[in-house]
């Protein structure tokens, strides 16, 4: 778990986050939704050490992360896995490279070790003997596919993923979302997303939190989005006209007030009451 309080984080004299408080929950996917400039990638950016906070708190597992000394954060991003916009493999190495790349930086495991650790992640990521083949050789869904192999080589607690679906067609952005959402509850990770794509939202928010100029505005799941009253978020999320229906359509169908399939079936069996169209007068 890691907790996020009153956190504020600014720019020359100008504040950009202004004193969010968020849960990011174990074993869940956490996505972090929001228009351009509403400080996603800030707020992320503040919770791995890579911004440091004006003030406030961020606690990994009750530890003040913001509080620690260097030594004490290397331990803490030890635990932590990160996938980055463009997966960020570096193109002049292998897949196995890029991969060993972090169990030669913070552990002492042996060539033998690392090598069975790698084909391990590369078995589970769907990639087993892509080891010595180059980026450029990949597809972006396979090079996803490395970057997640490569967050999740040294069994992270944590789990940060920016936009991971940039830049893929859609069935490629839903088999990667997949694998995120099944490593988490697998590894029991907490998995922090930013996302922009409403599908990721809808197939894998376990918890969402919606970011407006700032500040958390909204959170929820994907279940409790569609039915939200917060204009901001609806505005956000409807868009489209397209989805603004599909809204509606929910609404009517959870309400009763449209027949959904299920409803349909029933009421068109032979031993179904008869329908009695509803009355006009207001009377009734
Ligand atoms: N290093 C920086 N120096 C100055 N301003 C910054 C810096 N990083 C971010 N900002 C500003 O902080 C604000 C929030 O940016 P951020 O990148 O967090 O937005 P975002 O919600 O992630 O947007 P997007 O969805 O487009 O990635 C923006 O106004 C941006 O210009």
């Amino acid at each position: 778990m890691i907790e996020v309080k009153n956190l504020k984080k600014g720019f020359n004299g100008k504040t950009v986050i202004q004193g969010a408080s968020v849960t990011m929950e174990a074993g869940k996917c956490n996505l972090i939704i929001g228009s351009s400039g509403s400080g996603k990638t800030v707020l992320m950016k503040c919770m791995v050490g890579l911004f440091q906070p004006d003030s406030g708190q961020i606690l990994y597992g009750g530890q003040d992360f913001t509080a620690m000394d260097v030594r004490q954060k290397t331990e803490i991003r030890k635990e932590i896995g990160m996938l980055f916009q463009g997966s960020a493999l570096f193109t002049s190495m292998t897949v196995e490279e890029n991969i060993v790349f972090p169990l030669d930086m913070f552990t002492k495991q042996t060539n033998k070790q690392k090598r069975d650790r790698v084909n391990e992640v590369l078995e589970r990521v769907n990639l087993k003997g892509a080891n010595k083949k180059f980026p450029a050789e990949l597809s972006g869904g396979m090079m996803k596919r490395v970057g997640i192999a490569r967050a999740i080589v040294l069994n992270p607690k944590y789990l940060f993923v920016d936009e991971p679906n940039s830049g893929l067609d859609p069935q490629t952005s839903g088999l990667i979302d997949q694998l995120i959402n099944e490593i988490t509850k697998e590894y029991n990770i907490t998995t922090v997303i930013n996302t922009h794509d409403m599908n990721s939202v809808m197939e894998i928010g376990d918890h969402i939190i919606y970011m407006y100029q700032g500040e958390k505005e909204w959170e929820g799941n994907s279940k409790e989005i569609i039915f939200s009253k917060n204009e901001r978020l609806n505005d956000f999320i409807f868009a489209s006209e397209f989805l603004r229906d599909a809204k509606d359509m929910r609404q009517l169908e959870e309400t009763g007030k449209i027949a959904n399939n299920r409803n349909m079936e029933e009421l068109t069996r032979d031993d179904a009451p008869e329908l009695v169209p509803p009355s006009d007068d207001p009377k009734e």
